[in-house]
């Protein structure tokens, strides 16, 4: 399944009114090519997640409308075309790894394939542990059965809120480094929110940098992923350093 293109016209979010009145999002016209891997960065409380949210179906905008493909949100995430995963891997205790990762082809009403979930089992790494339970692993390898979750009924869009935020600097520098050619190899879209300059740099195609509340794009930073993202490397260093001084400017 290949990836959508993702369209945002016109789309600002606003919560609450009077006093307790938020603006989270300015009005945003992006389009997110099919494929491709974006990354949103940004201070703290800028309105990313509201961005990936709205993107989601999970919020709706208060002007503006999101296409994805030729679909609304809504009608992509009925068809289970489209994934999520958070910084916490929000895996049901009770259940084992191979019965997590299988209710993602639930979620999105397909048919179950065992012999698929251990495919996917053995490509994040975590074979031979199918028949263990979330408390049994470690962060990485819960943050490991969420993205196989995610990605197990192949989604043509693909939303990641920190995903690696909860794990040690070593376990996500492996993540980043082992997981992001699964969805990228299919060809599936992916919007990335997160605080590490090094892991936009590896992980997207684009960086957008956003202002703080309510979220504007101040810079829109192409990554080429055939030749930028060896880490230590100048080239690789110089995209961070971008990337570092467009967050600066809107810090300062
Ligand atoms: N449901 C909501 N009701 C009211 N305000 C909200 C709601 N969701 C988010 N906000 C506010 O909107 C703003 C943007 O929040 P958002 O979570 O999108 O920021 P963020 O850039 O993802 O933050 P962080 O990087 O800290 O995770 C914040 O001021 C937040 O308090």
């Amino acid at each position: 399944m290949s990836g959508a293109a993702v369209e945002l016209n016109g789309v600002s979010k606003v919560f609450g009114t009077g006093d307790a009145k938020v603006d989270a999002v300015a009005p945003l016209d992006l389009m997110l090519k099919a494929g491709q891997t974006t990354a949103l960065v940004g201070p703290s409380g800028c309105g990313k997640s509201t961005v990936l949210r709205m993107i989601a179906g999970l919020e709706d905008p208060t002007t503006g409308t999101v296409q994805i493909g030729t679909e609304t949100p809504k009608a992509l995430a009925r068809r289970g075309a489209v994934s999520m995963a958070f910084q916490d891997p929000s895996l049901l205790p009770w259940r084992t790894l191979h019965s997590n990762i299988a209710l993602g082809l639930k979620l999105a009403r397909k048919p179950s394939n065992p012999d698929q979930v251990n495919a996917l089992i053995d490509l994040v790494g975590l074979s031979g542990f199918g028949d263990r339970r979330p408390a049994e692993l470690s962060g990485g390898m819960r943050q490991r059965a969420a993205i196989a979750r995610c990605l197990i009924s192949e989604p043509e869009l693909v939303l990641l809120d920190e995903p690696f935020g909860a794990v040690d600097a070593i376990t996500r520098n492996r993540l980043n480094l082992e997981l992001p050619p699964l969805w990228r190899d299919r060809g599936t879209t992916a919007v990335l929110v997160t605080h590490s300059v090094q892991e936009a740099v590896l992980l997207s195609d684009r960086i957008l940098v956003l202002s703080p509340r309510p979220a504007a794009v101040v810079a829109d930073i192409t990554v080429d992923q055939t030749t930028i993202p060896v880490p230590n490397t100048p080239d690789f260093q110089r995209v961070c350093d971008d990337v570092s001084d467009a967050l600066g400017a809107v810090a300062a």
